[in-house]
């Protein structure tokens, strides 16, 4: 009977929950209807005003405004919680922020949660980590016969990104197995998504834009045979999801594992898979070849970043070529991988067509809406 009572009372926590990822996290954890679930708390610096409208429903949504920095905020928000999603961090790889503002969010920040948990006696911790904590590293190897978890690659960052999510990935994993308030063990994992596409993708609404500007084109930068993992948003949560529901019961298979995050998209360029949305919207992308020589856009891009470090004192000149964007738009880096589906039955719950579709709309729906 105990059992029964707790099994209803289960508290879900997600950091970063009004994020382009947190937010489909939120709403497939309210769509899949878990009947364990009474309360999900949202704790986010910058609560958005979506929040309201699901407030209405039988599962309580608590929406907290904190910062993933401030130790004490982020112990409030996790008492009492059964699982945490961790998705809040700071996704900035075109200089906007400090490298130490990057790694008080991202590496301090999972450390408070990681603490949190431990004082509260919350047991259960779902990392979104990032397969940039692999690679693709400073030296340009591309990630060969699409990887999986095992496979061996020198993982070498130089970038404050990579290096704090890596330094994040690793404090989560090794906090598997602490004992946390009460004496239970402590069970981690972390997800490692590849480049996230669908609603609310601000990078591909930036490229739609930048299209329109130019007429309705784009012009090639990369090869078309650089190959970059892409994964659809809904699919990346709904992993989240099963990982949370699916950690109390696999403790020993899952406890202190990585896994990628992966389902049908297409293997492609960047800016080809880009053009599976961007087409059917009206815009074109112009030359089967680069249109201007590698050589220029490396020089273009440490341009960029001079630029960046001297008007940095004037003002934040923060564009989307800068030598790590190049390198890890130039970088083959895909995988492939069953790990998800053998520990924990993970099947994407979104096909590539659904995929897609979903993203075409999105985007259809920005032409006209405020920048
Ligand atoms: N976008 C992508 O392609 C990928 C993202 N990731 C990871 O997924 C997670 C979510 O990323 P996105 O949704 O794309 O980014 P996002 O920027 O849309 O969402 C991050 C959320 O964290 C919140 N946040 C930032 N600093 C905070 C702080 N100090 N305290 C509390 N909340 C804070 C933001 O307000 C935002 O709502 C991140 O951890 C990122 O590293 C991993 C792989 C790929
Ligand atoms: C004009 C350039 C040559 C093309 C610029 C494209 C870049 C802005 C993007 C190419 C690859 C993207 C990154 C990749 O998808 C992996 C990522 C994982 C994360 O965890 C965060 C985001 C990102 C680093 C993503 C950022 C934009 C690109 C660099």
């Amino acid at each position: 009977m105990a059992g029964t009572a707790q099994a209803q009372e289960q508290v879900y926590l997600v950091t970063g929950g009004c994020g382009f990822l947190g937010e489909h996290v939120v709403r497939m954890l309210l769509q899949q209807q878990e009947p364990r679930l009474r309360e999900i708390r949202i704790f986010d610096l910058h609560l958005s005003p979506w929040l309201e409208e699901l407030k209405t429903g039988p599962v309580q949504v608590t929406a907290i405004q904190g910062d993933v920095t401030q130790a004490h905020e982020v112990a409030a928000a996790v008492a009492g919680a059964h699982v945490v999603i961790h998705t809040a961090g700071l996704v900035d790889v075109f200089g906007r922020s400090s490298p130490k503002t990057i790694h008080e969010v991202n590496v301090q920040g999972t450390k408070n949660v990681i603490e949190a948990c431990v004082q509260t006696g919350t047991r259960f911790l779902v990392y979104t980590s990032s397969m940039e904590v692999v690679g693709p590293n400073i030296k340009g190897h591309p990630f060969y016969s699409r990887g999986n978890e095992e496979t061996p690659y020198e993982a070498v960052h130089s970038h404050p990104y990579p290096c704090s999510k890596a330094l994040a990935e690793q404090l989560v994993l090794e906090a598997n197995g602490r004992r946390v308030r009460g004496g239970l063990p402590l069970v981690t994992c972390a997800l490692r998504p590849t480049g996230i596409y669908g609603e609310g993708h601000q990078i591909m609404r930036d490229f739609y834009r930048q299209g329109l500007r130019l007429g309705c084109r784009l012009f090639r930068a990369i090869p078309a045979s650089v190959e970059h993992g892409r994964v659809y948003v809904g699919n990346v949560a709904w992993m989240h999801v099963l990982v949370a529901r699916e950690l109390e019961q696999r403790e020993k298979l899952m406890g202190g594992q990585v896994y990628f995050c992966y389902d049908e998209s297409p293997y492609k360029s960047y800016e080809d898979f880009n053009m599976e949305f961007l087409a059917p919207c009206g815009l074109r992308l112009v030359g089967t070849r680069p249109l201007v020589p590698y050589w220029l856009l490396v020089l273009l891009a440490t341009l960029n970043a001079l630029l960046q470090w001297l008007l940095r004192p004037f003002l934040l000149y923060a564009p989307m070529l800068n030598p790590y964007t190049l390198a890890v738009a130039n970088t083959t880096f895909t995988v492939s991988t069953n790990k998800a589906q053998r520990h924990f039955g993970y099947e994407p719950l979104f096909s590539w067509e659904d995929s897609r579709n979903r993203t075409i709309r999105w985007v259809q729906a920005v032409e006209g809406s405020p920048s």
